[in-house]
């Protein structure tokens, strides 16, 4: 699907939609439980695909007309899947699902989609290796399909935390249910850090302790989990907040209010703080949960993404617009995503007339908001890129088409409504 934009003027209010880190966990940690109803889920493709796995490992998932999951577990103990697990697009799924396959006493195969099977598994497939089960990539490179045969038994395991988070998440939710626990020893820096954050905090919600150590992380073995009450909600995705946040500070006239961002464990809660450095009007009321941006100049800065990967292609288009430089470090472990988002900015920003300079660990955008044009663009079919050249789309000289426009109901199907909601001009195409 082809997708134009034309220059916009923007007002009015956004909801944010559901955070598809907590949503995913929440699934999985539900299919883990004896049952569980998760509330506000969000419902994309990258969300279904772990609910597949938990129906594929003895579950099932039921989706109410309000968005409520009724979820029956598969209570610690996965069955042997009967088909293939196909993780589609998502790189949370894999990972988090291919631990739990190292649970089932037999053999589960997982795959995904091309971008999937291109992404790095191999720091996994060895620390469940170490752990006693049996798991390899077909292809013997570290990347999917997969071949996954349990149970695990071991109880210390090292890592490194330099290529995914999820790998450490993924451990931690597994080695809850496991007899003996898990610990988990870090053997380089970890980046992406906050997301085993929300993973450790999820986990309190279901009744899961786990915990930072010296050297990594651990979780104790023989627990269930089970949310208070039975009832888990999902609070508000600030990776998905970017986009409205972002559109606001470029192209708002009345300014741009976003409903449903209550302060959590996300690092990319760092994106309000980011556009406030570049020089946008914002408020962020953390008690009522909005977030008020009006459109001013902005000015380049200086942001490290070693934490909020998700957030380099919105700040590369926020950059692109400001005036100067902003440069974007400790990016290394974005080019591991559903593309290497580092020289997708880089490529297709400079498509619409923005000087970019790469690194293998940087991306500075030379910003100008005066030579930004209209132009074809290729959103690679990745959601965030995608989302990221609709907003230099809004501030462009013309009209700008993003080639792959279905991409955004991996992680925000209502995206391009919301733009037209906002006021802006979007037309789509097959
Ligand atoms: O755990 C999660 O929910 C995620 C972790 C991050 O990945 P890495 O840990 O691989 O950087 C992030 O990029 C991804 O979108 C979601
Ligand atoms: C990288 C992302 O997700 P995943 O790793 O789950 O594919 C993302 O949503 O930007």
């Amino acid at each position: 699907m082809n997708v134009t934009l034309g220059p916009s003027k923007l007002g009015g209010t956004a909801t944010a939609p559901p955070s598809k880190s907590y949503t995913h966990r929440a699934i999985l940690a539900s299919g883990y439980a004896d049952s569980a109803t998760v509330r506000d889920a969000l419902w994309s493709a990258d969300t279904r695909a772990t609910a597949r796995a938990v129906e594929l490992f003895g579950g099932s998932v039921t989706r109410s007309d309000d968005g409520t999951l009724s979820v029956e577990g598969f209570d610690g103990t996965p069955e042997v899947p009967a088909d293939v697990i196909d993780c589609d697009n998502s790189g949370t799924t894999m990972r988090l699902v291919t631990a739990a396959a190292a649970l089932a006493d037999g053999t589960s195969v997982l795959t995904g989609d091309e971008s999937l099977r291109s992404r790095p598994q191999g720091p996994l497939l060895e620390a469940l290796s170490d752990l006693g089960a049996d798991a390899a990539s077909t292809r013997a490179n570290g990347q999917a399909p997969l071949v996954v045969t349990g149970p695990l038994s071991g109880d210390r395991v090292s890592i490194p935390g330099d290529v995914s988070s999820q790998y450490i998440t993924a451990l931690l939710m597994a080695g809850a249910v496991t007899a003996d626990g898990l610990e988990i020893d870090l053997e380089t820096e970890l980046k992406s850090a906050p997301y085993v954050d929300v993973t450790i905090e999820l986990l309190a919600d279901f009744g899961v302790d786990a915990e930072a150590t010296e050297d990594g992380f651990a979780v104790p073995g023989g627990q269930s989990y089970a949310p208070e009450g039975g009832e888990y909600a999902v609070p508000g995705d600030f990776s998905s907040i970017s986009y409205p946040l972002a559109a606001g500070a470029i192209a708002s006239e009345d300014g741009v209010r976003i409903e449903g961002a209550h302060p959590s464990a996300q690092g990319d809660t760092a994106i309000v703080d980011i556009v406030d450095r570049m020089g946008a009007d914002v408020e962020w009321n953390r008690d009522d949960g909005t977030i008020d941006v009006s459109k001013a100049p902005l000015e380049g800065i200086d942001v490290s993404v070693e934490d909020t990967p998700d957030l380099l292609p919105t700040i590369a288009t926020l950059g692109a617009v400001a005036d100067g430089d902003t440069r974007i470090t400790n990016a290394e472990h974005v080019r591991f995503k559903e593309t290497d988002r580092v020289s997708a900015m880089a490529e297709e920003l400079e498509k619409m007339g923005v000087e970019t300079t790469e690194t293998r660990d940087s991306l500075t955008v030379h910003g100008d908001e005066s030579t930004i044009r209209g132009a074809t663009v290729d959103g690679r079919a990745d959601h965030r890129i995608v989302m990221s050249l609709a907003l230099a789309g809004l501030a462009a000289d013309g009209e700008t088409t993003i080639q792959g426009g279905e991409h955004v109901d991996v992680s925000f199907p209502g995206f391009f409504g919301m733009l037209s909601s906002l006021g802006a001009t979007v037309e789509t195409a097959d």
